[in-house]
């Protein structure tokens, strides 16, 4: 049996806040090692990355998700009592809860909504000298997210909202402030999503039967009881949440856009298969969640490691899509390597690795790709836009990284239909 290379530090809980991103692959590459042993917020923690790693990893009979999350990210990101916390039989069906709301159809709706709402504000950003292209986008999402999962969202919320939807992303990595208008922001969310949930199931606000809000109303636990309605909050915030998250990924597809302004000509003509390698690559190449937690569910060893019984272990997703002995050149940005990408389940996990269906994969993986090819349609083909002198660059040790202008684009006008590809 072999010793896991093990940090000499106490704890690298300072370290993770400045190397962000970088913090295991960096470890990794100092150790020559897939993964390495040391202490995060004082309790002991394997990092793996690399493809074998990502395998391990989603193997449900080592793993378990209960007791992974730090209250911090739970309070802030994930909420309390939602599927990523599930495991065996109750996650099972807690996930098909939401994969039934994948289908083809679903995620059509959701494109087209999503392409309405983009329409309607490019005309509105014709009157305006600039757009902070990040808040516009983030006002998109949140619309047409609320409308698609059923929950009525009068105008007048939209902002508190859209805003509280985005601190809640910002504040499990936040110190200070920042960390407790996360927590605000659930709060006030929960509540407010908790209210709806009892008016669908008193038919105040009949939802549609194929929604997210009527399909979690009514969905029942193993034991044939209602879920609580403070769980629904939950579930319906782990569809609105994240689609308004897609921003960023939108936020960094325009940046790839201004940085190798190559591929614009490519993608105006815009083959289904260009538009698609390219959204990969903005989520192979830009920062998002850097690292996904479990918890060793029993003793075992995996390539003359032991990996103890209770031990935290947290997999590199950013330097996992990063590796070079998967990705040719993995710091450039070249989205024609997605061409002959054999789509293994664990090279390629900006949103988590396995299965969608059996493991913890990212349930709205395919909502991601369908509404980032609607933004980037909207980018290429449907209006012209100018980007202002202003500072794009983003950190790695900053999580969730943002370019620090958070986009500005100026001069914006719709194409006329006649001249759209
Ligand atoms: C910005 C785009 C997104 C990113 C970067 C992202 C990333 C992730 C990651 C890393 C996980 C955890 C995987 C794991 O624990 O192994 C996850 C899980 C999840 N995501 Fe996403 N996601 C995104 C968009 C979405 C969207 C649009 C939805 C819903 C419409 C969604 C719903 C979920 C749910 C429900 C889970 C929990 C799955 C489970 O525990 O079984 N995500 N996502």
């Amino acid at each position: 049996m072999s010793n896991i290379p093990s940090s000499p530090w106490p704890d690298s809980t300072l370290a993770l806040l400045s190397d962000g991103y970088e913090f295991i692959s960096k470890r990794c590459r100092r150790y020559d090692s897939d993964l390495f042993e040391t202490r995060l917020l004082l309790q002991k923690v394997i990092c793996m990355q690399g493809e074998a790693a990502a395998q391990l990893f989603y193997d449900n009979d080592r793993f378990q998700r209960q007791g992974a999350m730090p209250q911090r990210v739970i309070k802030t990101l994930l909420g309390q009592g939602g599927v990523q916390g599930l495991d065996g039989e109750a996650h099972r069906r807690r996930k098909q809860m939401f994969m039934s709301l994948m289908t083809p159809e679903g995620i059509q709706d959701i494109a087209a909504l999503t392409a309405e709402h983009w329409c309607a504000a490019i005309m509105t950003w014709e009157n305006r000298d600039t757009v902070v292209f990040f808040e516009a986008v983030n006002d998109i999402l949140c619309r047409a997210s609320c409308q698609w999962a059923g929950v009525p969202l009068p105008e007048s919320h939209v902002q508190q909202l859209t805003k509280d939807l985005v601190a809640m992303v910002e504040a499990p990595a936040a110190l200070g402030l920042r960390h407790w208008q996360g927590r605000l922001a659930r709060n006030r969310a929960e509540r407010w999503l908790a209210q709806g949930v009892d008016d669908v199931r008193a038919r105040v606000c009949p939802a549609l039967e194929t929604s997210a809000a009527h399909v979690m109303a009514w969905q029942r636990d193993q034991d044939g009881e209602l879920l609580d309605r403070k769980v629904i909050a939950v579930e319906l915030l782990n569809i609105i949440r994240p689609i308004v998250a897609i921003g960023r990924f939108i936020v960094f597809m325009a940046l790839a856009l201004h940085e190798y302004p190559r591929y614009r000509q490519m993608l105006q003509a815009g083959s289904e298969e260009e538009l698609t390698w390219f959204v990969q690559e903005v989520r192979r190449f830009y920062p998002f969640f850097p690292a996904v937690a479990a918890v060793v569910k029993q003793e075992f060893v995996w390539q003359g490691y032991r990996f103890p019984q209770g031990r935290w272990v947290l997999l590199d997703l950013y330097g996992t899509d990063h590796d070079p002995r998967l990705w040719e050149q993995p710091e450039a940005f070249q989205p024609e390597r997605f061409r002959s990408w054999k789509g293994s389940a664990f090279d390629f996990i900006p949103q988590g690795g396995g299965n969608h269906h059996q493991h913890h994969r990212c349930a709205g993986e395919w909502i991601t790709i369908e509404l980032m090819k609607v933004a980037l349609r909207a980018l290429t083909q449907e209006m012209e836009y100018a980007v202002p002198s202003q500072d794009l660059r983003f950190s790695l040790s900053q999580v969730p990284a943002l370019p620090k202008s958070r986009f500005i684009i100026g001069n914006v006008r719709a194409k006329p239909r006649a001249s759209r590809v």
